[in-house]
């Protein structure tokens, strides 16, 4: 993993990243308040390193530097007072702030001007003043100037992120005057990362290293610049406020950032470097001018079941502006700024200077910005490190002098450090805890076919819903698999057309050739063409207005198309021997082929057509701007493109003409189209019309038949009810003699029979059939003379009737069968 930590103003990483994740308004204190501070010894031992042991003086590695050595003359004179007394005590139990010194070399100027060494390390814990070795301070760690960030790192802030990562706030704070080395202990740079970015690793190699517990990890980072809180990660965070509450001071709407691996949370901070400010000074060209404070915000729960609740702590990682003495050459804006940073720093010395007196007084938080954010860690509650940061130059001896005061002053803070809980519904590790597992079940729910909040019923309504659903896919996907068929089909024919378009230039019905002869390789068809060409040059009907067309047909399509895709590549290299192939045109050739399959024009056909005239149409737009470019290239070398415009120029005038052939083809086909609909349709019309006469005709027939059936039957209805008379008379008069009176009246009283016509119907018929067969056979005309008219007239009547039925029977007549 690369751990390299940009520089201050050349962050490979110096963009702002927009977090995906999740990203909430600080409502977390600062740290849990527990405001109490303690007094401690000065000599009291420190929460990381306690058993220093105070050593003899010795040399180090970082008293060789200057070139008047360390032996050289105090500058400064210092009080009894300021001297502290040895041998320092060593460790005793209690917590106190850790306060480690760091040494920095000489730096180039300083080393140029001719600086003496005024402070050094004496062993680990004390720094010694070379000219007045009397004058010393013990500290929990002093670092050499040869030492490294993670020298530093291993005392100063691994023991703090450590406990932060268990639950107990931390701070860690760089404090020294401009140019001291502040930055480069708790950023460094790319080859020697400093505090934060080892802090940071180390975060994630415990949890890496800690199985048994779930972490969630927030960073959040502002700077302090002119006693004006700035949001770092968020721009337009400007002004922040500080807010208490119950638990203690905190930034309100603060922007935190979740993050997922140490690359992550760098670079969070390479991007809030971008927006911290920094300016020159005649100490430092990347000298701070603010106070910057990155925050890692740390919950953490057991996993499982072995839950016990959220430890919440945040770890506090902080670059304070170097405090400018009136050496510092700032004018303007600096001098602004360097006065702020001085106010703020000393009111951090006022603050540490009362807790270190450890009286119940009043502390002067609210003095600055820096001490109002710092107090819950000042107070007491939670580890601090102090690392101060000095140069052993003699030219800077009085501000190290400084430092080392206030140092040895924060040193006597004692502090308690405990470890946090929070109540769960401020966790946000449980809030996600908890809603990854409502997901869990949800998604376990699905898997075993059920659905959160939907009964039996509800669940079978919408296994049907799916099915229909199913269906209604299945239709739609069959639809579109029709209609991708039909696509293709018509592809495939307008395809065909294509490629046979050529081959039907031989007289005959497409339909005559074979499909594979419709296929063949380039030469087979150049062969085949030629001789299609040579026959349409006798046959073709076009030959007259399209004498070019023949030279198209001389290609195939499939070198034809081929020529046509690479034409427009190389259409500058109009060589005699291209310009034969760029002259012919794929939609040139195809209608010349379609046209004599065009007896009668198909659609299809007519969509070819079309498609012939768009590709014609830019071919045409292709050659024109072709020859625009030629002739604006002809200013340099008129003789050069001379033959290409000539070329191209007849090619565009070809095939405007091969194209107005084609429209007026379409034109004519369309025309030939709707002439023929219109007499198809006026043929269908006439047969329609002798249709309906003829029918016409036959009804008047059968009208006729119908009156004629209807009159014979009136007249048989007639003739029968007279029978049925003469019937009722005879059966009355019983005698031959009383016939004849009876029957020749015509009103004689019959009714009794008339009355029932059914039975008398019935009756009547046998009696006429018994005297049919047993009298009018058997007699002889002459021997009943009485009875002969009405017998007589009776039996032609009959006879009559019996005639027309036979006649009626004769024509088909079905009304006849009713009588
Ligand atoms: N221990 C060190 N070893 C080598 N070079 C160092 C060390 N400390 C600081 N420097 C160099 O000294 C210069 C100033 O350091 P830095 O910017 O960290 O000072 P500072 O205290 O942050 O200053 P300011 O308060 O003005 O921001 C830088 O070029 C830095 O690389």
């Amino acid at each position: 993993m690369d751990y390299s930590y940009p520089a201050r103003s050349s962050s490979p990483l110096s963009y702002r990243k927009s977090s995906s994740f999740s990203s909430t308004s600080s409502t977390s204190s600062f740290f849990s308040n527990k405001p109490m501070h303690h007094m401690s010894s000065s000599s009291s031992s420190s929460f990381f390193n306690s058993g220093s042991e105070y050593g003899s003086r010795s040399m180090s590695d970082s008293m060789h530097y200057g070139s008047q050595g360390y032996n050289a003359r105090p500058p400064v004179a210092y009080g009894s007072d300021e001297i502290i007394g040895e041998p320092f005590e060593a460790s005793r139990p209690g917590d106190s702030i850790s306060v480690t010194i760091r040494f920095r070399p000489l730096n180039e100027r300083e080393f140029h001007r001719g600086d003496e060494i005024a402070w050094y390390a004496d062993e680990d814990n004390i720094v010694r003043n070379e000219y007045n070795p009397a004058t010393a301070y013990a500290f929990d760690k002093v670092f050499g100037p040869q030492a490294t960030s993670q020298e530093v790192y291993e005392v100063a802030a691994k023991p703090v992120v450590k406990a932060a990562m268990e639950g107990v706030n931390g701070t860690v704070f760089a404090y020294g005057v401009t140019s001291s080395g502040k930055t480069h202990t708790m950023h460094g740079d790319q080859n020697a990362p400093g505090i934060i970015p080892l802090a940071i690793k180390e975060v994630f190699s415990i949890i890496q290293d800690t199985p048994g517990r779930e972490f969630l990890l927030r960073v959040s980072y502002l700077e302090i610049y002119n006693e004006v809180i700035n949001d770092l990660l968020d721009p337009t965070g400007q002004n922040l406020r500080v807010r208490e509450d119950a638990q203690g001071t905190y930034i309100e709407g603060v922007k935190e950032e979740v993050v997922l691996s140490p690359g992550h949370a760098l670079s969070f901070i390479a991007a809030g470097e971008e927006h911290r400010h920094v300016g020159s000074n005649n100490f430092n060209l990347f000298s701070s001018r603010s106070h910057t404070i990155f925050t890692l915000m740390i919950e953490s729960s057991a996993r499982g079941d072995e839950y016990d609740g959220v430890i919440f702590s945040q770890l506090n990682l902080i670059d304070l502006a170097g405090s400018e003495s009136s050496k510092t050459d700032t004018t303007g804006i600096r001098r602004k700024e360097g006065s702020y940073i001085n106010k703020s720093l000393l009111t951090l010395g006022t603050v540490i200077g009362k807790l270190s007196e450890g009286k119940a007084c009043h502390v002067p938080y609210r003095d600055s910005k820096l001490t109002r954010l710092l107090q819950s860690s000042l107070s007491g509650h939670g580890l601090v490190s102090l690392i101060c940061t000095v140069t052993p130059a003699s030219s800077n001896m009085e501000e190290t002098h400084n430092t080392l005061k206030f140092a040895s002053r924060a040193k006597r803070v004692e502090i308690y450090a405990s470890r946090n809980k929070i109540i769960d519904e401020k966790s946000l590790i449980k809030k996600y805890q908890r809603e990854i597992s409502v997901l869990k079940e949800e998604l376990d729910r699905l898997r075993k076919g059920m659905v959160v909040g939907v009964n039996h019923e509800e669940l079978l309504s919408l296994k049907q819903q799916l099915e229909e659903g199913q269906v209604k896919m299945q239709s739609r996907l069959e639809e579109e698999e029709e209609a991708k068929a039909a696509l293709m089909s018509r592809i495939q024919r307008l395809t065909k057309l294509i490629l046979v378009s050529t081959k039907d230039t031989i007289p005959g019905s497409l339909s005559d050739l074979p499909s594979h002869q419709r296929r063949h390789s380039v030469g087979e068809e150049d062969k085949l063409d030629l001789r299609v060409g040579d026959t349409l040059l006798i046959d073709d009907e076009n030959q007259k207005d399209s004498p070019s067309l023949v030279s198209a047909l001389v290609t195939g399509p499939c070198y034809e198309f081929k020529h046509r895709r690479s034409s427009s590549r190389r259409n500058d290299e109009f060589s005699p021997a291209s310009r034969t192939f760029t002259e012919s045109t794929q939609a040139g050739e195809l209608i010349t082929g379609s046209k004599p399959l065009a007896g009668r024009m198909t659609s299809d056909q007519m969509d070819l057509l079309v498609e012939q005239v768009k590709m014609l149409a830019g071919e045409i737009a292709l050659s024109t701007s072709t020859l625009k470019r030629l002739v604006d290239q002809s200013v340099n070398d008129p003789d050069g493109s001379k033959t290409q415009i000539q070329n191209l120029e007849r090619e565009i005038q070809e095939k405007k003409r091969q194209m107005r052939v084609l429209e007026q083809r379409i034109t004519e086909s369309e025309a030939s189209i709707s002439k023929m609909e219109l007499q198809a349709r006026k043929q269908q019309e006439a047969a329609l019309k002798a249709a309906l006469a003829e029918k016409e005709l036959i009804e008047d027939e059968y009208r006729k038949k119908v009156e004629e059936a209807k009159k014979r039957e009136e007249a048989l209805e007639n003739d029968l009810a007279n029978m049925w008379v003469l019937v009722a008379k005879l059966k009355k008069g019983g005698a031959a003699a009383t016939l004849d009176s009876n029957t020749d009246e015509p009103h004689s009283n019959g009714t009794d029979n008339i009355e029932d016509p059914k039975a008398n119907n019935i009756e009547s018929n046998n009696v006429l059939k018994e005297r049919q067969v047993s009298e009018v056979p058997s007699k002889p005309a002459n021997e009943r003379p009485k009875e002969e008219p009405l017998v007589v007239r009776l039996k032609a009547r009959m006879q009559e009737m019996k005639e027309k039925e036979l006649k009626s029977l004769g024509n088909g007549d079905t009304n006849s069968y009713i009588l």
